[in-house]
């Protein structure tokens, strides 16, 4: 087995994701700085982070830093405004026949919602802010859409509407989170978990990426450079789980081999979905190499 050898794992989730960081389209100093960066994805947010008044602005602004290039492997996924909004529809039209990987629609509230927007712009792959009460309760037709190729969650909005306060074990957030993840894993789709808004708080943030990640989200969404080196390292994996995920697969052959279908590694069975998740890691630490090349 050699680390090219990844059977049929699907490209969206073996790219990796587990960084994704949002700038505001209006800031030039910050789009820039991206450009130097250690994420994975780009969030370029026109919706929250953005002023009223700079809306039209941060729009020409932002579609000519794409237009200008520069962010190398990143994903570059713009966030526009919602289309019951003044500048939704322009958002959209402004990002159309640029080279974006994705349109990140906010407050999806169900499938109707992401076909309006399928319909405004061809091509590109969608994605929804799963940051509402009707969408957690809708997100598996919304991860059924066959444009649809992530799910950002939007744990402050989700808060908000659910008159959730914030804990740090995310209790009162935990049921839509897993509805939003389940919903997404059954449609093959990329999940990132929502921001951690303390940005000076390293212990906090590792805590948060670590649940994310135990709980199976493929990254975790940012608002601050400083955060990405820990999201990085919670979220790739490491080299003792590369070390297990290759012994585990050889192990697996050789039990074919023979003829069996269970192998068994530091006291540990392994069958054929332990293979699935072991192929699963070696694609995620190859595709993280490769952006240092
Ligand atoms: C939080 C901030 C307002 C802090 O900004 P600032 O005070 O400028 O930070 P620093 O002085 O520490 O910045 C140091 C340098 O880093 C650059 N910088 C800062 N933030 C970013 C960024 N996000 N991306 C790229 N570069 C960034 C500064 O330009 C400085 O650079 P230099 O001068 O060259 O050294 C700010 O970080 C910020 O605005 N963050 C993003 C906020 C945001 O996008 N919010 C919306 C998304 S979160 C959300 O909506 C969640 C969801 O919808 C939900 O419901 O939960
Ligand atoms: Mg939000």
């Amino acid at each position: 087995m050699t680390q090219g050898d990844l059977g049929d794992i699907s490209g969206l989730r073996a790219r990796p994701w587990r960084s994704a960081l949002y700038i505001p389209g209006s800031k030039e100093r910050a789009l820039e700085k991206a450009k130097t960066l250690a994420c994975d994805a780009i969030l370029f947010d026109l919706e929250d982070a953005v002023a009223p008044d700079e809306k039209p602005t941060a729009r020409a602004v932002l579609a000519q830093s794409l237009q200008a290039g520069g962010y190398g492997a990143r994903a570059k996924i713009v966030r526009v405004n919602g289309f019951d909004t003044p500048w939704g529809r322009d958002d959209v039209a402004a990002f159309a026949g640029l080279d974006v990987d994705g349109i990140l629609l906010p407050k999806v509230n169900d499938a109707a919602m992401v076909e309006e927007l399928a319909q405004a712009i061809p091509d590109v792959p969608l994605w929804a802010m799963m940051e509402t009460p009707l969408g957690c309760l809708n997100a598996l037709e919304i991860a059924a859409h066959p444009r649809m190729a992530g799910f950002v969650l939007g744990t402050n909005d989700l808060a908000k509407d659910l008159g959730a306060r914030f804990r740090a074990d995310r209790l009162p957030l935990m049921t839509g989170l897993q509805m939003c993840l389940m919903a997404a894993r059954a449609c093959s789709i990329v999940a990132l978990d929502g921001v951690f808004n303390a940005f000076k708080d390293d212990e906090g943030l590792r805590a948060e990426c670590e649940q994310g990640r135990d709980m199976g989200f493929d990254g975790k969404t940012l608002i601050h450079p400083a955060q990405l080196e820990i999201a990085n390292a919670v979220f790739g994996p490491t080299q003792a789980e590369i070390d297990l995920a290759r012994r585990q697969i050889d192990a697996f052959e050789a039990a074919l081999a023979r003829g069996e279908a269970v192998a068994v590694v530091d006291g540990k069975i392994v069958e054929n979905l332990h293979v699935a998740s072991a192929k699963l890691t070696l694609a995620k630490a190859e595709a993280i190499s490769a952006l240092r090349v």
